[in-house]
């Protein structure tokens, strides 16, 4: 069996990663999601196991120290990591997953993992950007501020990345990604026959 593809979806705060990939998931249900752990503390409706893992920081400290996170990051006062045995079990199993997670553990993955496919999803704009953190209304003005400015270091960092969507609207852009995903997938299958031309003979064959 082929491990399944690993897809890391990041950008700045409030530029809808999550919108958009609850979006995604409903479209494609094949598509498995990471949940991640933080320190952080949950938002109202935020549900342990759901939305995040919420741990504290000595459990999230232990995760580190046990290397059960395939990456982690401090992002604007709280911790966030990516458990690595869901991961690896999914990806083992032939199945794709998804991360939604921020720039530095990004770039940690890529390290790792030189297959994966890495979206940066864009806001239309630096004010709408703004204008969606600030109407999502969970955050206090001086985690806005502080968000608003990683934003702008977080863009610059795009160039490490396979694929810009601009999230302008939700359905087009979770398209975008959709076809993205689509595409990695055929790429993948194009590679192998080339690499082992007898499969093409066996799938011709098949279609005799
Ligand atoms: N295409 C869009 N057009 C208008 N509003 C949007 C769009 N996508 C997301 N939003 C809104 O923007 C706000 C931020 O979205 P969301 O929470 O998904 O962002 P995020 O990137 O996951 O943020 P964070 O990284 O802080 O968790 C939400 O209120 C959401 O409804
Ligand atoms: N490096 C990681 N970043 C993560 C992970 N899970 C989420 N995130 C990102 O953190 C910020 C803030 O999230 P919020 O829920 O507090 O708004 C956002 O960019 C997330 O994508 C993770 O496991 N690793």
């Amino acid at each position: 069996m082929s491990r399944g593809i690993l897809f890391v979806l990041s950008g700045p705060s409030g530029v809808g990663k999550g919108t958009v990939c609850a979006a995604l998931r409903r479209k494609l249900p094949q598509l498995i999601y990471s949940v991640s752990a933080t320190t952080r503390s949950p938002r109202e409706g935020e549900q342990d196991g759901v939305n995040y893992f919420f741990r504290s920081r000595e459990q999230f400290h232990h995760m580190i120290e046990t290397d059960a996170l395939l990456e982690h990051a401090e992002y604007v006062g709280n911790y966030y990591g990516t458990p690595r045995d869901f991961v690896e079990k999914t990806l083992s199993e032939g199945k794709d997953i998804i991360l939604e997670i921020e720039v530095q553990g990004a770039l940690k993955v890529r390290e790792k993992f030189s297959g994966g496919v890495f979206i940066f999803l864009m806001p239309p704009s630096l004010n709408e950007l703004k204008q969606r953190i600030v109407g999502r209304g969970t955050e206090s003005q001086a985690t806005i501020d502080n968000r608003l400015s990683v934003a702008v270091e977080e863009m610059n960092l795009l160039h490490h990345y396979d694929y810009a969507v601009v999230n302008d609207e939700i359905d087009q852009a979770c398209d975008r990604i959709s076809s993205i995903i689509t595409a990695e997938h055929c790429k993948r299958e194009r590679f192998l026959g080339e690499l082992f031309p007898q499969l093409e003979a066996v799938n011709a064959a098949d279609n005799v």
